[in-house]
């Protein structure tokens, strides 16, 4: 059905029942795909009700409600993660990880998922080697040779050998890039605080993003051997955030380790067990079809794109079709911690997989498809759900429309980004960084692309297109390809530490932000007598109250406390007969302010210079 013309356009009308589903973030245009419109009668339709957008700016779920009421049709705004599960619901993959819906005697326990974060330098790098060389299983397999973003170690407790899965992409970033694409993974978080330094910022940050997740946290206080180390300090600084030990009464338990002397660590592994079984019930069902999360991917030259996937229920079988995000395909071969190759793997393994299509980022979700062909469709399903999200979200602040407009207006300065790393999991945690920074709002800075891998021409050459500067995350840009950019005069920028690269942004960023300026008063001055001279103009005779009047500066006039002139200039002034530059507090003299000649007996003419504030 065509709608009778709203401000002399048709467009395809619902019948007031038809629902229209999009996702948050969704543009006009993305809606007239949806049914078949033309996007630009849609900007003029919601023109005429009153809205302004523009074809591809995001629009808010109540204009698609009032543009639905309009054209007959209930739209309604869905998020990504109610979208994914119809998605997946249309293809009958079921998507439940947890063990609700399980029936109790299918459930086995699971090793618990740990995630070691805290302060930069207080050795959560060292502690994850510890705990790697502490493994009792790596006598007989030679040790963990390989890394592939997470590991596990085999620990006596009680009689029994368990296991402990640890991600070992160390520090928060990549805790909140995931948990920041939906994905749980972390049953627990051992909170690493070097005891020589305590508690600092990034503890905190550490500790409040386990405990907003409900994360249960181990605290290992490190660095013992250090002379000077205070390990109750730390336990006492903690109380402050509710990590009370339990030898103060609390139920959070403390570990006093050395990493770098190898000490304590089998009672941090111990304190991880007694945590995980004393505050979470960690099962799961493993005879069904696996389900799990990407923690890590890379693309080798050999061998393709490889993703270490966390399985989180079921078991992953060599030969398995399967989805994650928007790669698939079928594995091919699964190799574990130590380089070995296994055919099948449990809940809260890690393992390599081969034999994916792309390379997915950390944080997808994986699932195993019915058969290879619904693998490949989810994916490209996703894959192009994604693309919307990406584009949503590279419009948060502004469309390409609005943003030449804005720049020719000078109303705003964009700072373009292309992000490359070595693996997803830090080009994840790179991009999320960086869009936290809060520049204000006068500049925007866009990532326009990301990616795995060295620095190819094509990222020259879209650097090159958008007046982007190419940030390298432990990549480089090789031979030619250096050269090229150099050539075409585009930077790169190369880092190995991801908070000074967003140091350095944020400080490029200040650097661009246009100056900001404010108001400091110089003086005032109040006029006594007014005389009039047909060569000057009026002159005011007034005595200077506070500061000093000086010659060529801006002045404002209030008259009984109210402005009556702004911006008047101080273009003359006198002390008697004399020309002076300046007249300080207490001294009469004649000010004249060129063709402004509105001035009244008490008047006051407070004087002032604009200057440059420094940014924060
Ligand atoms: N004396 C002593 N030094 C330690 C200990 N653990 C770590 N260190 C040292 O502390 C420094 C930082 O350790 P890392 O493991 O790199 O720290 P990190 O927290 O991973 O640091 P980032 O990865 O930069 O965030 C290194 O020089 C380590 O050798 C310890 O138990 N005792």
């Amino acid at each position: 059905m065509q709608a009778p013309s709203i401000g002399g356009v048709t467009v395809p009308r619902g019948d007031g029942k038809t629902t229209i589903r999009v996702r948050r973030g969704s543009s006009l245009t993305d809606f007239a795909d949806k049914i078949n419109a033309n996007p630009a009668s849609l900007v003029t339709v919601l023109f005429h009700l009153g809205e302004m957008a523009t074809a591809t700016q995001s629009l808010d779920e109540d204009t698609f409600k009032v543009l639905g009421v309009e054209l007959g049709y209930d739209i309604q705004v869905v998020s990504p993660e109610e979208e994914e599960k119809e998605l997946f619901d249309s293809f009958n993959i079921d998507l439940e990880t947890g063990i609700e819906g399980e029936e109790d005697e299918d459930l086995e326990a699971r090793p618990p998922v740990v995630t070691v974060m805290g302060h930069v330098d207080h050795g959560k790098t060292r502690l994850l080697d510890a705990i790697r060389n502490e493994d009792v299983a790596g006598g007989e397999s030679g040790g963990i040779t390989q890394h592939i973003g997470a590991y596990q170690v085999r620990k006596e407790h009680e009689g029994v050998e368990r296991a402990i899965t640890f991600i070992d992409t160390p520090g928060h970033e990549a805790f909140t890039a995931m948990r920041a694409r939906g994905a749980k993974v972390t049953d627990i978080a051992i909170l690493v605080v070097a005891a020589d330094d305590g508690v600092m910022p990034q503890t905190i940050e550490a500790l409040n993003h386990a405990q907003a997740a409900d994360v249960p946290i181990v605290v290992a206080v490190n660095k013992i051997d250090v002379e000077g180390a205070n390990p109750s300090k730390v336990r006492q600084q903690l109380t402050e955030y509710n990590l009370v030990a339990e030898e103060y009464g609390g139920d959070t338990m403390f570990v006093d380790v050395s990493a770098r002397q190898g000490q304590n660590i089998d009672s941090l592994l111990e304190a991880v067990l007694l945590t995980a079984d004393a505050a979470l019930d960690l099962r799961a069902n493993p005879d069904r079809e696996a389900r799990g999360v990407a923690i890590e991917a890379n693309l080798d030259r050999g061998r393709g794109a490889t993703a270490t996937v966390l399985v989180q229920t079921g078991t992953l079988h060599v030969g398995d079709s399967i989805v994650a995000g928007s790669a698939y395909g079928r594995v091919r071969a699964m190799l574990d911690e130590h380089g070995e190759n296994v055919t099948e793997a449990g809940p809260s393994r890690p393992v390599q997989v081969l034999g994916l299509s792309s390379v997915p980022r950390a944080g997808d979700t994986f699932v195993v498809a019915p058969d290879d062909r619904t693998a490949r469709q989810t994916a490209e399903r996703r894959e192009a759900a994604d693309r919307q999200a990406v584009l949503a979200k590279s419009r948060k602040r502004i469309s390409l429309e609005d943003l030449n407009e804005a720049l020719a207006a000078g109303r705003v300065e964009t700072l373009n980004l292309i992000l490359k790393g070595d693996v997803s999991g830090s080009v994840e945690a790179l991009e999320d960084a960086l869009l936290k920074i809060d520049v204000g709002d006068d500049v925007d800075l866009r990532i326009i692309d990301r990616g795995v891998g060295a620095i190819t021409m094509n990222n020259i050459n879209l650097a090159m297109a958008s007046s982007a500067i190419i940030v390298g995350y432990n990549v480089r840009a090789e031979g030619q390809n250096a050269d090229y950019a150099e050539r075409e005069g585009v930077e790169i920028r190369y880092y190995s530490v991801i908070y000074q690269a967003i140091d350095e942004v944020e400080a490029a960023l200040k650097g661009m932000l246009k100056p900001e300026f404010e108001e400091v008063e110089l003086g005032t001055a109040e006029i006594r007598e007014i005389f009039r001279s047909s060569k000057f103009g009026n002159i005011a005779g007034s005595i200077v109250r506070s500061g000093e009047i000086r010659r060529g500066t801006k002045a404002r006039i209030t008259r009984n406390g109210v402005v009556v002139s702004e911006n008047v200039e101080v273009a003359g002034l006198r002390r008697f007969k004399d020309d002076v530059t300046d007249v300080r507090e207490g001294f009469e003299c004649g000010i004249n302010l060129g063709s402004y000649n509105d001035l009244q007996l008490g008047d006051l003419i407070a004087t002032y210079e604009m200057r440059e504030k420094p940014r924060a």
